[in-house]
């Protein structure tokens, strides 16, 4: 995925003043930045849901994109979710998405309404709707929130396998602890993104 010189403002707030990134096949990035720093901004252009003022994104292949906040109907149950997306994705099968569930720690929850589910269960199928057509691209907009710490690990060896068969995945996070487990940091600050290693503490 290669992204060059991208600048949104939104009235007189310049956003994002001239980002640029390139990340190749098998790469799992993170972006950091402080609360407003226009992280979901950013992510939102690299998946086509909001236009940039200017600059360019070009990314090869299927595109997967987990947004912060979740897109469930509370009316509807976990497999009906999955038979949705599965539509829409085209999918002959939903082998993925049993193993995901099996991997994630929810199969259990399959017939059970959305309304019903804990914070956690729901960004569970939120992050399994994004994934169950293996995306070649992944953006993941704070993808842990409302997981206990055995989901959270789980969360990253799903992220190190998908990275390991060749998917570029970018995960965006306003907290850069998870540093060690990734192969490229960016932390955006007035409206660049520039390469970070955090200090102590940070
Ligand atoms: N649709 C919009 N209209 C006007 N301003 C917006 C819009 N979306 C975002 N903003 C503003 O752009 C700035 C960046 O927002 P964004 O949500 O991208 O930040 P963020 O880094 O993801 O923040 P957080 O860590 O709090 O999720 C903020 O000042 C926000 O108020």
């Amino acid at each position: 995925m290669r992204v060059s010189g991208v600048h949104k403002s939104y009235g007189a707030r310049r956003v994002l003043r001239g980002v640029s990134l390139a990340l190749g096949p098998g790469t799992l990035a993170g972006v950091v930045g402080e609360n407003g720093a226009g992280k979901t901004t950013l992510l939102r252009i690299l998946c086509g849901q909001t236009a940039a003022d200017s600059g360019a994104v070009e990314h090869r292949g299927r595109l997967g994109y987990c947004p912060q906040e979740t897109v469930l109907n509370d009316f509807l149950t976990v497999e009906q979710h999955l038979r949705y997306f599965q539509v829409a994705y085209g999918l002959s099968s939903m082998r993925r998405a049993e193993e995901l569930m099996e991997e994630l720690h929810f199969s259990g929850y399959r017939q059970s309404r959305v309304a019903v589910l804990s914070g956690g269960t729901r960004q569970k199928l939120n992050l399994t709707l994004a994934l169950m057509h293996d995306p070649q691209v992944l953006l993941l907009d704070e993808p842990y929130q409302g997981f206990d710490w055995e989901t959270y690990l789980r969360f990253w060896s799903v992220a190190g396998r998908l990275r390991d068969r060749g998917c570029c995945v970018l995960v965006v996070s306003h907290l850069a602890w998870d540093a060690d487990r990734l192969d490229a940091l960016y932390r955006l600050h007035d409206g660049v993104a520039a390469p970070w290693r955090p200090g102590r503490g940070g």
